[in-house]
């Protein structure tokens, strides 16, 4: 299943107005409680849950819907869905650093074949689909996003959780072979800045969902880069695989994969 580009802009505006109700409650005091896994939930992620749900049902009737914060009911057969995290981030949004994201992909046959990212405090949003390609949404109109190209000359430009993952983080780092700049970043945004060139590779120690990861990985991929896990494997999306990612590496120029994982196959 491919979008069409009016079907994409449609995902784009269904983020927008999820967007709009996590702004309502960051203008405000909000509380926020503890979920089972010991990350924070507020109304932002459940507000946010609600808008989505309600558009893709309204846009996309009949397709089955896999958020952070809630199912759709019925077989989890389906080789097509959508696959939400409301709000990406949320300790970001509780530490009010502004990096934190709305995101929506299009699962097919276990690869995201489209993703929307919106960063709401900041208005950044990236939008992509298989055989269509992948932008950003400027002021002037619709900027093509492309990844960097592998350089030898500067430090490799690395991103990696804020929160999340450091002491892993910190003992790859320290082996790898190439002089580096590290830079702590929120949310699925980590993505989006190696699709807009502006980093390299982000590793990722420590535990993630399928749905932190899967919008945002098709905008990098359609943007030139890559995920993979740490044998070189293209991450896969399923309703009936486990809910938590393996370890990954996403980079931008596909030939850092070939540099920091030489025993990939
Ligand atoms: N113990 C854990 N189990 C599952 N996911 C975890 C986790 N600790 C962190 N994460 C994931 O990491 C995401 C935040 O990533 P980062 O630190 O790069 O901003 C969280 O997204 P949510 O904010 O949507 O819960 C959460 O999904
Ligand atoms: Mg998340």
């Amino acid at each position: 299943m491919i979008l069409t580009i009016e079907q994409l802009h449609t995902l784009c505006t269904i983020a927008e107005a999820a967007g709009q109700q996590v702004m309502a409650v960051y203008a405000q005091d909000f509380a926020s409680w503890q979920k089972d896994d010991a990350s924070p939930l507020t109304e932002a992620d459940l507000r946010a849950d609600h808008a989505i749900r309600a558009g893709l049902e309204a846009q996309f009737p009949g397709v089955f819907v896999w958020s952070e914060e809630s199912a759709s009911t019925g077989a989890r057969t389906a080789e097509t869905f959508f696959l939400v995290d409301p709000l990406d981030g949320t300790k970001e949004f509780v530490q009010r650093s502004g990096e934190f994201t709305v995101n929506i992909a299009l699962i097919h046959q276990g690869q995201p074949v489209a993703g929307v990212v919106l960063a709401p405090a900041t208005g950044e949003l990236f939008y992509a689909a298989r055989g269509l390609g992948a932008w950003q949404r400027q002021a002037a109109g619709a900027v093509a996003l492309k990844v960097a190209q592998m350089r030898t000359e500067m430090p490799l430009r690395v991103l990696g959780s804020r929160s999340h993952g450091g002491e892993a983080l910190a003992a790859w780092l320290a082996q790898l072979p190439l002089p580096h700049d590290f830079v702590a970043a929120g949310s699925s945004l980590k993505f989006c800045r190696i699709a807009q060139g502006q980093a390299d590779i982000y590793p990722r120690f420590g535990p993630t969902s399928q749905w932190d990861t899967a919008a945002a990985q098709c905008v990098l991929e359609q943007a030139g880069g890559h995920v993979t896990d740490f044998a070189g494997q293209v991450l896969q999306y399923g309703l009936q695989r486990p809910v938590l990612n393996p370890e990954f590496l996403a980079v931008g120029d596909p030939q850092w994969l070939a540099q920091l994982l030489p025993s990939a196959k």
